[in-house]
């Protein structure tokens, strides 16, 4: 798992790694720019690009300056570019780049306050006004350059983070910002690249290595941290030889009624294909021939079987479509004490019955989305408030509480919280949620911790739907469709030996 950073301590590692190793700081932003050309490189390939390079006179418009000459010596001839003079103060290593620059052939244009800004006629626009140095809102003329750039058009391509965007999660919604396409961030992808308030500034992220000194990043505190594939493979078992349905545990979906069916089967279908051993639906029993007919593997067990059968199952998942049958919720509190998975209509009837959000089992998964968490501890004006609740929530309460979004947060008892990497808007489709309650289930049952299974069913669910997004080219990824590439996604992330 990789810490994530605030801005003050990315300046802390920054000091730390010139003061402990022999890099001074001019040679760090060389690395940093190295890095950005060769990701830059990756993404406009042609040499003839037009690139217009906006730099303001700190150290990110340090970084655009070297970035201007390393491009130049790549073969890239039309690079331009501009300096916004909006300020007096220029950091050393700005003014050490510019000295190197006006040794090139690259055109350079100044800008004080109050100068007309040319219209932009390159192709593409790298913004190094501005970076992790940020401290208040844009304004004046950094704010009519930032405009002047956005409203041509163009892509962005944003050197460490958009002008403008705060680096750590608390984002005011309306602060304007560079609208970049793509950022190429240094060592740690910012904190707020992960918060829905910074989708008009980062449409894709990259993150590039620059030698900052990772054993000191990594002790220092952050209650952030990002998931990463290193972390599924430490988690993920493969099955064992000799093996049986008996190993793999039997998981139970308390799920659906008459008119929401579907919910149930895509969570039956989605714990039968992330390898429960045994999966029981105790749906309507109208739901009985979809049932046989969808998912023949998949046993049933009516609402009265289930009182004699309690203690038969290794982990239970309720609440998708559960609709009127919401009861069984407290059925289910009085007879288990394992951690169990609680989504959708069960989420919104614990938001009616507060009281009962104690008495869930210690470790429980509860899997909001932003309605179903704000119904279940109060309204939030952003996110970052809300990810906060999530994080004292899960303490206090000692569950686990996976906040559904395009990057899951998944708050955990001991008061971190862990960010999911993987998913895309493909995935932004009904039952998408119901899926992800079945894979859970299933990693219950099959044994593995709920921080486990929580980690898993998240990485795996966004990987699936990454490799049919990408892999297949799929623009939009039915939740059926998710559900049968769950057993390809492992067997690639986890080859068999
Ligand atoms: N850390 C690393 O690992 C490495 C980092 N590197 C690079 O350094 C970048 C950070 O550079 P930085 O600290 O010089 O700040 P930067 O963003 O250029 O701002 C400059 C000055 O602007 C000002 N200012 C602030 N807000 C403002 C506003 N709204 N409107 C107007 N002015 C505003 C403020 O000065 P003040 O106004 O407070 O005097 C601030 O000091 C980082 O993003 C990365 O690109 C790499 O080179 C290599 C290794
Ligand atoms: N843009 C997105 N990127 C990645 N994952 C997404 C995106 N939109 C939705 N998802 C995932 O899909 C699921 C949606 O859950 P939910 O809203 O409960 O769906 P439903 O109730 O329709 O089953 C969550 O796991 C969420 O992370
Ligand atoms: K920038």
């Amino acid at each position: 798992m990789k810490t994530i950073l605030t801005a003050a301590q990315t300046r802390e590692a920054d000091r730390y790694t010139i003061e402990t190793t022999p890099i001074a700081s001019i040679d760090l932003m060389e690395n940093a720019s190295l890095a950005f050309v060769t990701v830059f490189m990756q993404l406009y390939p042609d040499k003839n690009t037009q690139v217009l390079i906006c730099c303001g006179t700190g150290n990110n418009g340090g970084d655009g300056l070297a970035i201007a000459r390393l491009l130049q010596e790549h073969s890239y001839d039309g690079v331009a570019v501009w300096i916004a003079r909006f300020s007096e103060r220029e950091s050393d290593e700005f003014a050490t780049n510019v000295a190197r620059l006006y040794n090139t052939p690259i055109p350079i244009t100044e800008f004080f306050t109050g100068d007309e800004l040319p219209a932009i006629r390159q192709r593409v626009v790298i913004d190094a006004l501005l970076g992790s140095g940020l401290n208040k809102p844009l304004q004046g003329d950094w704010l009519r350059m930032v405009e002047h750039i956005n409203q041509a058009g163009k892509p962005i391509v944003a050197v460490d983070i958009p002008t403008g965007l705060r680096a750590d999660g608390m984002l005011p919604q309306e602060e304007p910002t560079i609208q970049a396409h793509h950022v190429i961030s240094f060592q740690r992808p910012k904190l707020s690249f992960f918060f829905p308030e910074s989708a008009n500034a980062v449409e894709r992220f990259h993150v590039v290595d620059i030698g900052l000194n990772e054993p000191f990043i990594e002790k220092l505190p952050s209650d952030f941290k990002l998931i990463e594939s290193s972390d599924i493979q430490q988690i993920y078992r493969n099955r064992k030889p000799f093996s049986h349905k008996g190993t793999y545990g039997h998981a139970l979906i308390i799920a659906g009624d008459t008119n929401t069916l579907g919910a149930a089967l895509l969570a039956c279908g989605a714990c039968l294909y992330s390898g429960a051993g045994l999966t029981s639906a105790c749906i309507p029993p109208t739901g009985l021939t979809a049932l046989n007919a969808h998912l023949p593997e998949v046993m049933y067990c009516t609402e009265e079987e289930l009182l004699t059968m309690w203690d038969r199952f290794d982990a239970i998942g309720i609440g998708p479509g559960l609709g009127q049958r919401i009861s069984l919720l407290e059925d289910c509190m009085a007879h288990t004490h394992k951690p169990m998975v609680v989504d959708a209509d069960a989420l919104t009837f614990l938001s009616q019955n507060k009281g009962l959000v104690d008495g869930l089992p210690k470790h429980s998964i509860l899997t909001p989305h932003m309605k179903e968490f704000d119904r279940l501890f109060g309204a939030h004006d952003s996110w970052w408030d809300r990810v906060q609740t999530a994080r004292e929530q899960a303490m206090a309460l000692q569950l686990i509480i996976l906040l559904k979004n395009q990057y899951t947060f998944i708050a955990l008892p001991d008061g971190n919280v862990l960010i999911n990497p993987t998913g895309n808007p493909a995935m932004a489709s009904g039952g998408m949620g119901d899926v992800l309650t079945g894979m859970l289930t299933a990693f219950l049952a099959q044994g593995y911790p709920p921080r486990d299974a929580a980690i898993l069913a998240c990485y795996l669910h966004g990987a699936a739907g990454d490799r049919l997004a990408t892999d297949s080219g799929m623009a939009v990824v039915p939740a059926r469709q998710l559900i049968q590439a769950i057993p390809s996604t492992f067997g690639n992330l986890f080859p068999p030996h």
